[in-house]
């Protein structure tokens, strides 16, 4: 890593003239006249630039490598009142330099930031120490030793540990900045200011400030030890001049640092690689600065430039600048281990150095402060014997021994020289191999931290990936749950799906057959439909004849109403007055609302019956008719006399008769209607009967099936048994085959005993029933039968007593219209009175009226009807008694088959026991027998 070389240019003091420093435009580039020097400022900042503003750009980033573990360097050069000091220390408080900065920055970040950056790292238990030291005129000077606690000079040392080093330097060890600063400008208070004759002693020392931390850092128990160096150096104006003049003139020492330091400068740059051998011995200075010019250190050169400078001290300034900025360090992070191979390393070099140092040769006197192998043996002499405030060197001579003891001793001085090159050898591999160790130790912990960021952040994304795999699993199982259960939804839908379709497959089918079935039977409905329609066609043809026909009845009805009220007053008259014969208005009322409701309006009563002043018309034409009689008959009565009283008592005697006939007839057919109902009863005792055979039917059918059932159960045992046995029985075997039998013998007797019972007491039921329904049967046709002559001995004609009683039996008769009955009703009143009229008519003698005109045919039709309907009626009694008789004969002879397949059933069985028997070897002495009268019986001899 080389070195950064950063400018600052210094405003022009007053007086001091104009700016002569050329700056190109970049403002990076200072070049020392046309002919002169140009060098490439890494930066290079103007002379308003504050010295805050240069901390802030390029000193505060070293101070976080410090605080890293790195060696930090700054170096700061330049001409002699280019603002060196100004830039170190500054002026005042408010215009302070970069140590009081160092210190500001480094107490707060100590103190406020407890991880590192960007690793965030911790970092904890630092230690901060405070040591200054002055080069000049080749003297170590502690600027921190009070100056009045003894000699504040102080030697070299190299220890593995320091390496070289100001042996018993003061290290104070600073806790805050400002008691940083405080100690740093008494330090700098103490720097050497005589005056010389080249000038005032701070033109040729060189203060060097050592802030050194410790602090430990994450885990590791021992800290980290880092160094921050800040070097002011003297004024490199003079190396614009000769070194040799400039050693003539001045001495060896006073500008031996900054000669010294130009020259190891300069070697390094023109040595850059880790194997390099560099003789850091020339002066001090270059002693103390090892590290930061050429080892485990990161240096950062700040040169400081004036306005105004001579050409040759410009070319040697950016001469000089070039060099450093092409010197290569090899910083490294001052862990533990990096310290102990440098503590190692070290050793080593040590022990060469005590190993190559010869102590005939010459001896440093107690007083001098010679670098450890710092001084090759011929420069020795060179050393003047008095430096001005400095260390006084002496060579002792050995004594006078002669040329021989010269001899040898230049002989073992080529020897030493020659042991003396080879440890050089040595030392420089060595060297080169701690430039490789310390290149491989800084790469390594650059890459250690690179790696340990690597791995950090190589953890932080393998557990971000962790969690996003984790993520991403639940994520799958989810939707792998959330999958497995649509497929098996799916499944069950498709399962759904198929049973439906097969569900709807078959439906198809079963709608393909039904379809067939129904065009079949919309085949057969249209067969049956046109059928239909013929018949319907038919009926209606008929209905409406009915209906034709039931409007000329009910007209014929009111006509014989009319008629009927019109004998009534007739009768009325006749009988003057008598409140028995009715009153004729009352029943055309109740014929008109009668046809009014089964013709539905559609027959005009009042047009046929006419109105109240056609009938009062009538009645009055009636009337003066009866008047006419009334008057004829009174004539009559005159003409003949006590014929009169004699016809009015028969006419008495013929209402009497009339009425008895009603009577009579009201009679007949309170007994017609009470041998319907009996005939009701009859069928319904008729169909329980039938019942009763069928469920005696099923009984004889499940007693045959058991019966059947437990001789067969009988027969395997039996056959089990004889099998079982050896073919020879026993007396013990015949015993329980006997008992066994006998046992079932008695199951079958009891069980048969029972049915026999059960049959016998139903079929005696059932005779009873029969019997019983035979005698109600015969009953009602006696009742008939004494009707019928009962009506025969009161005079009731055949056509009026009705059907015979062999026709007697229920029939249409009970469904035949309200119409028909009534007409029925009427036509047997009509009849009565008419009888009763013509009687009467016949009896009074001779009365013939206008009313036979055109009447005769309406009664021959009505009667004509009526016979028509007593035959039709007879027709449909003597049918129902037809089927009820055939029934019966039907029900007796299902009786008889049920009696005969018991009693052969029977038979059968009585014969299979007695089979069995035989076969068991039992003897007769018990048989069954069965009596003659289909009935069987056990009979145990
Ligand atoms: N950047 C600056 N701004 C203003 N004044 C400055 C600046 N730099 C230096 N000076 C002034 O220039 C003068 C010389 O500065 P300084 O003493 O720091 O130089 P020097 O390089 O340390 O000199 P020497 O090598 O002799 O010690 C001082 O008065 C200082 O205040």
């Amino acid at each position: 890593m080389n070195i950064e070389v950063i400018g600052r240019l210094r405003p022009p003091s007053p007086g001091e003239g104009k700016v002569e420093v050329e700056v190109d435009r970049e403002r990076k580039m200072v070049i020392a006249g046309p002919q002169g020097m140009h060098f490439n400022f890494q930066s290079l900042y103007p002379q308003s630039t504050s010295t805050y503003d240069i901390f802030r750009k390029s000193v505060e980033i070293l101070l976080d490598l410090y605080m890293a573990g790195f060696n930090i360097c700054l170096l700061i050069g330049g001409e002699s009142g280019s603002g060196k000091t100004y830039t170190m220390a500054g002026i005042s408080r408010n215009n302070t330099g970069m140590v009081p900065m160092i210190f500001d920055y480094l107490f707060a970040k100590l103190t406020g930031e407890q991880y590192m950056p960007e690793t965030k790292v911790s970092r904890h238990d630092y230690k901060v120490n405070l040591q200054m030291l002055e080069v000049y005129n080749e003297q170590i000077k502690d600027l921190l030793k009070p100056p009045r606690s003894g000699s504040n000079y102080l030697k070299l040392a190299h220890s593995p540990r320091k390496g070289v080093h100001a042996k018993d330097a003061t290290s104070l060890r600073i806790k805050d900045a400002s008691s940083g600063s405080s100690y740093f400008q008494q330090g700098l208070g103490r720097r050497t200011e005589t005056m010389t004759d080249f000038g005032p002693a701070e033109k040729h020392a060189t203060t060097l400030t050592y802030i050194d931390l410790e602090v430990k850092v994450g885990e590791n128990p021992k800290p980290n030890r880092s160094r921050f160096s800040i070097i002011e150096l003297p004024g490199v104006e003079k190396l614009a001049d000769n070194v040799e003049r400039i050693r003539l003139r001045e001495g060896p020492a006073l500008s031996q640092s900054l000669i010294a330091l130009n020259s190891v400068i300069t070697s390094l740059a023109s040595n850059p690689q880790p194997e390099r051998i560099i003789n850091y011995k020339q002066s001090v200075l270059t002693q103390l600065l090892q590290e930061e010019l050429g080892g485990n250190c990161k240096t950062q050169a700040i040169i400081c430039i004036k306005p105004r400078t001579a050409f040759d001290v410009s070319n040697t300034l950016l001469r000089f600048c070039l060099n450093l900025s092409q010197v290569t360090n090899f910083p490294v992070v001052n862990d533990s281990l990096a310290q102990n191979l440098m503590t190692n390393y070290r050793t080593k070099v040590v022990d060469m150095e005590q190993t190559r140092s010869s102590p005939i040769l010459m001896t440093t006197m107690p007083t001098s402060s010679m670098p450890l192998g710092s001084a090759t043996i011929p420069n020795v002499t060179t050393i003047p014997a008095s430096v001005p405030g400095g260390t006084n060197y002496r060579v002792v001579p050995l004594g006078n021994q002669g040329d021989d003891e010269i001899r040898a001793l230049q002989t073992e001085n080529l020897i030493l020289k020659d042991q003396n090159e080879r440890l050089q050898h040595r030392l420089e591999s060595l060297t080169g191999k701690f430039g490789n160790l310390s290149n491989t130790k800084t790469d390594l912990s650059q890459q250690l931290l690179a790696s340990e960021e690597e791995k950090l952040k190589v953890s932080q994304s393998l557990v971000e990936m962790q969690i996003e795999n984790n993520k991403i699993k639940e994520d799958a199982e989810a939707m792998k749950f959330e999958l497995t259960n649509k497929i098996i939804t799916l499944e069950n839908q498709l399962m759904e799906a198929e049973n439906e379709r097969d569900r709807h497959l078959k439906g198809a089918k079963g709608a393909k057959e039904r379809l067939a079935d129904m065009e079949k039977d919309r085949k057969d409905m249209a067969d049956e439909y046109v059928a239909l329609k013929a018949n319907y066609s038919a009926l209606t043809k008929e209905h409406h004849r009915e209906v034709s026909r039931n409007e000329e009845l009910a007209i014929e009805l009111l006509n014989l109403v009319n008629a009927k009220a019109a004998l009534m007053r007739q009768v009325r008259v006749l009988t003057n007055g008598d409140t028995t014969v009715g009153d004729p208005n009352a029943e055309i009322a109740r014929i008109k609302a009668l046809v009014a409701k089964n013709s539905n309006g559609r027959v005009r009563v009042d047009d046929i019956i006419g109105n109240q002043s056609d009938r009062d018309a009538a009645a009055d034409n009636l009337l003066s008719r009866n008047r006419f009689y009334e008057n004829e008959i009174s004539r009559l009565k005159k003409e003949r006399g006590g014929d009169t009283e004699r016809l009015e008592g028969r006419l008495t005697n013929l209402y009497k008769e009339l009425t008895q006939a009603r009577n009579l007839a009201r009679e007949r057919q309170q007994q017609v209607s009470e041998l319907n109902a009996k005939v009701i009863i009859l069928r319904g005792e008729n169909e329980q009967l039938q019942t009763q055979l069928n469920r005696m039917q099923h009984k004889a059918k499940d007693l045959g099936e058991d019966y059947r059932a437990r001789l067969v159960k009988y027969i395997e045992d039996i056959s089990e048994y004889v099998d079982k046995g050896s073919g020879v029985p026993n007396a013990a075997t015949e015993a329980r085959l006997r008992e066994y039998t006998n046992s079932m013998l008695k199951d079958i007797r009891r069980s048969h005993r029972e049915r026999e019972n059960q049959l016998s007491h139903a079929a005696q039921k059932f005779k009873d029933r029969v019997k019983h329904l035979l005698h109600k049967y015969e009953e009602v046709l006696v009742g008939y039968r004494n009707l019928r002559q009962l009506c025969e001995s009161r005079g009731v004609s055949e056509a009026e007593m009705g059907p015979d009683e062999h026709h007697m039996s229920l029939g249409d008769a009970e469904i035949q219209s309200a119409h028909l009955k009534e007409i029925a009703r009427l036509k047997a009143e009509m009849s009565n009175v008419r009888s009763d009229y013509e009687s009467t008519k016949i009896r009074s003698g001779g009365y013939s009226g206008d009313k036979d005109d055109g009447g005769g045919d309406t009664w021959g039709q009505l009667r004509k009807q009526m016979r028509e309907f007593t035959l039709n009626t007879q027709q449909g009694l003597e049918q129902e008694r037809a089927r009820l008789l055939s029934e019966n004969g039907v029900l007796r002879e299902q009786l008889r088959e049920s009696q005969d397949y018991i009693d052969n059933h029977l038979v059968r069985y009585k014969e299979e026991i007695l089979r069995l028997r035989r076969m068991c070897g039992i003897q007769e002495d018990s048989i069954l027998l069965t009596d003659t009268h289909n009935s069987a019986r056990i009979i145990r001899h």
